[in-house]
């Protein structure tokens, strides 16, 4: 036997569930009635009403209909040209540049999704970047706002009489542009803030994948060559806490731009880079160079004869760039400014390494160029110096606000030997790791002797043996230098007590 729903619900016992069903019946019931109420009338007015009165009534329906809808935004259009399209589709002289082209078009191929295009195009600089097929469009986002983007292509008439025109048969061209739409309200925010948004992004990331160069000062201009050296903060060997506080300083340099504006200073960061040879001084600067990519000038100071051969040479290193000044000690020391007797520590002459005591370069002319003349051009400049020995420097240089970072570069611990160890043989622990790391902490062995024991052997057991073997030696050494050293003033004491 059947039963209706209802009744099947009360049957068991479920009163709202047989409260809904019928609640349902009734509204369908109710709205097929309206429709066909509806039907019937729109058909009566067409029957009965005269055609000119049905034309009134649906015009005031569409008048009371657009006044409640809201109209949608107003849109602004951007044209950018690519270069053929400037030349020949009379754009020339419309402030766009086929340099924004090739940047948008750079630009939007690292923001396509290739989940949600219909057709895509391999291609571009980079031959393995999607780009944007004309006659297709995509949507970014910047700073919350929806900007559409669409590749468009058309032909221009060209030519002057001559059958060949800019290398082009006389005829129609091929064009390109690139049209940005938008809601008319965020114009000045597409040309004032998105637009440069786009060139800076691509600049530094066609910055970031040149190659770096190093730039070695020849008179008064600089002379560069590639720079390729392998060193990172991955690769340093260094100390942990130390190596993160440096990181750390430089992203905090690179963000501060508005910060420096602010305060009126150079947008400009001094380390001071001391220890023993071989600590890894250079390594640093390669490093930090490598991690910025920023191009290092690493200025020869006995190559520069005067004060405005050093503000030229200064004046031309461009912003974003590493200037590098090693062995400072060399060029000013506290030994030069007792020979000087200058009261005024600022004015210490730089002396040639070739003899010449004639007083040249001043490290007042240095720190002046260096805080002066950066902070009215140029931006984002570090400036390292190095030495291996500190205390010869002079206290000018050492005074607070002169260096914003001193960075001892000292001998090989346990975790920069570890960090070796990976380098070189990509282990985290070996059974001669303890020993090598007791021995680091009894002797001085610079990451560079280190390096060059485990360069020794590819075979990792090999190498760590070798260096195992150079540190006891060292540290045998060591002890007996001790005991000669204390024989000798053993000796010196007995001598002293017999003459007495
Ligand atoms: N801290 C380090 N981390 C990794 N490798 C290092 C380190 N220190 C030295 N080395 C190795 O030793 C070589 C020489 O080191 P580097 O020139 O950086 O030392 P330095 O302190 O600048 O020496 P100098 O004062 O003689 O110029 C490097 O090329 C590298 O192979």
């Amino acid at each position: 036997m059947e039963m209706d729903p209802p009744a099947a619900a009360k049957a068991l016992g479920l009163p709202s569930y047989a409260k809904a069903v019928d609640a349902y019946r009734k509204a369908v019931g109710t709205a097929a009635s309206v429709t066909a109420y509806v039907v019937l009338a729109r058909g009566m007015a067409r029957e009965l009403l005269p055609h000119d009165l049905l034309s009134a009534a649906r015009w005031a329906a569409s008048l009371v209909r657009a006044r409640l809808e809201t109209p949608p935004p107003e849109r602004r259009t951007l044209v950018i040209k690519s270069a053929a399209a400037l030349l020949y589709g009379g754009g020339g002289g419309g402030g766009a540049d086929s340099g924004l082209y090739d940047d948008v078009r750079e630009y939007l191929a690292t923001r396509i999704d290739p989940h949600s295009m219909g057709r895509l195009c391999l291609g571009g600089r980079s031959k393995r970047a999607l780009s944007l097929e004309h006659g297709d469009s995509m949507t970014d986002v910047f700073e919350g706002v929806e900007f559409k983007w669409a590749s468009v292509a058309g032909q221009s008439q060209h030519g002057n009489g001559n059958e060949y025109d800019y290398g082009y048969r006389y005829g129609n061209v091929r064009t390109e542009s690139l049209e940005l739409s938008f809601d008319a309200e965020h114009t000045d925010m597409a040309l004032g803030r998105y637009v440069p948004f786009i060139t800076e992004t691509v600049a530094e990331a066609r910055r970031r994948e040149s190659a770096l160069h190093i730039f070695i000062n020849e008179g008064s201009s600089w002379h560069g060559i590639k720079h390729h050296h392998p060193s990172t903060f991955d690769t340093l060997a260094m100390d942990p806490d130390l190596k993160q506080s440096v990181v750390a300083d430089l992203d905090r340099f690179l963000k501060r731009r508005d910060y420096y504006r602010r305060i009126g200073k150079a947008w400009k960061r001094g380390y001071l880079l001391y220890g023993p040879p071989g600590t890894g001084k250079s390594s640093l600067v390669a490093a930090i160079a490598n991690y910025l990519r920023f191009n290092l000038y690493d200025l020869d100071l006995s190559e520069v004869s005067y004060n405005t051969m050093l503000q030229r040479l200064l004046n031309g290193m461009p912003n974003k760039s590493i200037l590098v000044i090693e062995d400072i000690d060399c060029c000013f020391s506290t030994a030069s400014r007792k020979e000087k007797n200058d009261s005024d520590s600022d004015h210490i002459p730089y002396r040639s390494g070739q003899g010449n005591s004639e007083p040249r370069i001043t490290l007042s002319g240095l720190l002046n160029f260096i805080d002066g003349l950066w902070s009215t051009s140029g931006e984002e400049r570090i400036i390292v110096f190095t030495t291996n020995y500190k205390d010869r420097l002079d206290p000018a240089l050492l005074r607070p606000g002169r260096m914003d970072m001193h960075i001892y570069m000292g001998y090989c611990g346990s975790e920069a030997f570890r960090t070796l160890a990976r380098n070189y043989f990509l282990i985290d622990d070996h059974k001669l790791f303890p020993e090598i790391q007791q021995l680091l902490l009894d002797v001085e062995a610079t990451p560079a002797a280190v390096s060059e024991m485990l360069l020794r052997s590819e075979d990792v057991d090999v190498a760590l043996g070798v260096l195992t073997e150079f540190l006891r030696q060292k540290k045998q050494a060591m002890r007996e230098g001790e005991s000669m050293q204390s024989h000798v003033e053993l000796a010196g004491k007995e001598a002293a007590a017999g003459n007495l």
